[in-house]
């Protein structure tokens, strides 16, 4: 089939990548000359295992097109993926306008029959609003040209993306026409994989639901880590045997430093203005967040009470993507830890295998270390923040001999607490010092 993809984020390129492997035309869009450019060339404009090879495989065969000319892409498409991004605004609303420009775009330069399917993680209704603004602009053009709108929620994790794209573990079309769905039917017809046809306004909210109910369990789990310790319990046994029954399961039951990324943050706030403008407050959302919101200052805490005043001291951080995989530091928290050390005047080195060139831009005066044996090198402390196997993987012997004072505050419970004791470190995780 030919498809359109308009967006040429971490989800428009996996998405089109995707596409393109399985066989179908594709032609990416995107409005950002800088990112053009990059894309052009096969380069990503962010890091995604296997994405860049894929890119540049299709690119060269002719199965992916990139490009900025929304007009031609649609006469040569009938299917078009709506990808744009959907920030939060300052209230934590949903940031609307791109998706919103994108459906006056369509509406605008369309001449033949498409299928339009948002992707874009969007509020409840924006599905119903994107057909009323293709309307508007057809109307206004005086033509009918028909059209339909599905709803088909992303669900990759970054780090994972492309892996998830091409083997999605569900697959949810909202649709709201037989016609819709039978395109949707015959796009994925390769798969194995369950789809879900349901209709658009339960395909938006099943997205929403899905992260807000995994930030719960991560939030649930950190809260109960700061009980753990105060109880002499030791929260990865605790959640170990919590995830043995079925009903909980063993995954998003990982005690840290918190949850960041692109998508948690936004879409709890999302969800909860949803809440509010129906009336129905998200309370446990809110609880949800402020224990995110505190947890780094509850880690820091514990390096403090263990190094007396922060003042003047050096502190590494291993990690600064919000996970390992990517170099995505949107709300990662590594920001909140450096800011909060930074004005307590400690001095700051990091390291991260991906995400140094970001958070320089963002922090100018941190140092940024190229191996983590560097970055250890004269530290008071080092915290890790991301559980990269660079770092996991660490000889820590020789770490403990560049530092200063060996303490060690394991952010992710990533390190052996046993094997770190064993080489003489004070080690601190989270949830598990007795
Ligand atoms: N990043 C993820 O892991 C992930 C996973 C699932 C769902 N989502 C959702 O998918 C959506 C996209 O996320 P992302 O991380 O890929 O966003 P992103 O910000 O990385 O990319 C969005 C892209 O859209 C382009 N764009 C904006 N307006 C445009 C227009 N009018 N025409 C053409 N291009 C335009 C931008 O230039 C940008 O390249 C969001 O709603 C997000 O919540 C993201
Ligand atoms: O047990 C856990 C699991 C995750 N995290 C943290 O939670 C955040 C998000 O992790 P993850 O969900 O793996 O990454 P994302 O790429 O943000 O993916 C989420 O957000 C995407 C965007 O909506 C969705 O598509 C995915 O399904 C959803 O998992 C990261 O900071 C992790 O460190 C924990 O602290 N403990």
């Amino acid at each position: 089939m030919n498809i359109a993809v308009i967006g040429g984020g971490y989800v428009g390129v996996t998405t089109s990548v995707a596409f393109a492997h399985s066989g179908h035309r594709v032609y990416l869009v995107d409005n950002n000359p800088h990112k053009l450019a990059h894309l052009s060339n096969a380069q990503l404009p962010f890091y995604e295992e296997g994405v860049k090879a894929l890119l540049q495989t299709h690119v060269d065969s002719g199965n992916l097109t990139i490009t900025d000319d929304l007009t031609a892409t649609l006469h040569h498409s009938s299917i078009v993926f709506i990808t744009v991004g959907t920030p939060s605004q300052a209230n934590g609303q949903a940031d609307l306008s791109f998706v919103n420009a994108v459906a006056r775009q369509i509406g605008q330069t369309m001449q033949n029959e498409q299928t339009i399917v948002i992707k874009s993680t969007v509020p409840v209704g924006t599905g119903k609003r994107v057909k009323e603004i293709i309307a508007m602009e057809l109307t206004r053009r005086n033509v009918d040209i028909p059209f339909e709108i599905v709803s088909n929620p992303e669900f990759l994790r970054e780090g994972k993306a492309l892996y998830d794209a091409l083997y999605p573990n569900r697959i949810v079309i909202g649709y709201d026409s037989k016609k819709a769905k039978a395109v949707m039917e015959q796009l994925y017809n390769d798969t194995n994989d369950s789809i879900l046809f349901t209709s658009i306004n339960n395909a938006e909210m099943i997205k929403y639901a899905s992260n807000a109910f995994l930030a719960t369990k991560i939030s649930f789990v950190n809260e109960l880590a700061r009980l753990c310790e105060r109880v002499d319990a030791d929260i990865t046994v605790v959640t170990e045997g919590m995830g043995q029954d079925k009903r909980i399961s063993p995954l998003f039951l990982q005690a840290g430093v918190g949850y960041g990324g692109s998508c948690f943050p936004k879409d709890l706030q999302a969800l909860q203005q949803i809440g509010q403008k129906y009336g129905t407050p998200m309370t446990i959302l809110q609880a949800v967040e402020n224990v995110n919101h505190t947890q780094v200052n509850w880690f820091l805490d514990k390096v403090s009470q263990r190094l007396g005043s922060l003042h003047n001291k050096h502190i590494t951080l291993l990690g600064l993507a919000f996970k390992p995989g990517t170099d995505d530091i949107r709300s990662a928290p590594s920001i909140l830890v450096i800011s909060q050390l930074l004005a307590q005047e400690v001095q700051v080195t990091v390291y991260d295998p991906q995400a140094t060139s970001h958070i320089k831009k963002r922090f100018p005066t941190i140092h940024c270390a190229t191996t983590p044996l560097e970055a250890l090198h004269d530290a008071h402390a080092a915290i890790l923040v991301t559980e990269w196997p660079e770092i996991v993987n660490i000889d820590w012997k020789q770490a403990k001999s560049f530092m200063k004072e060996s303490n060690l505050f394991d952010g992710r419970n990533a390190l052996s607490p046993h094997y770190m004791k064993q080489l003489g470190f004070h080690y601190e995780g989270v949830g598990i010092h007795g």
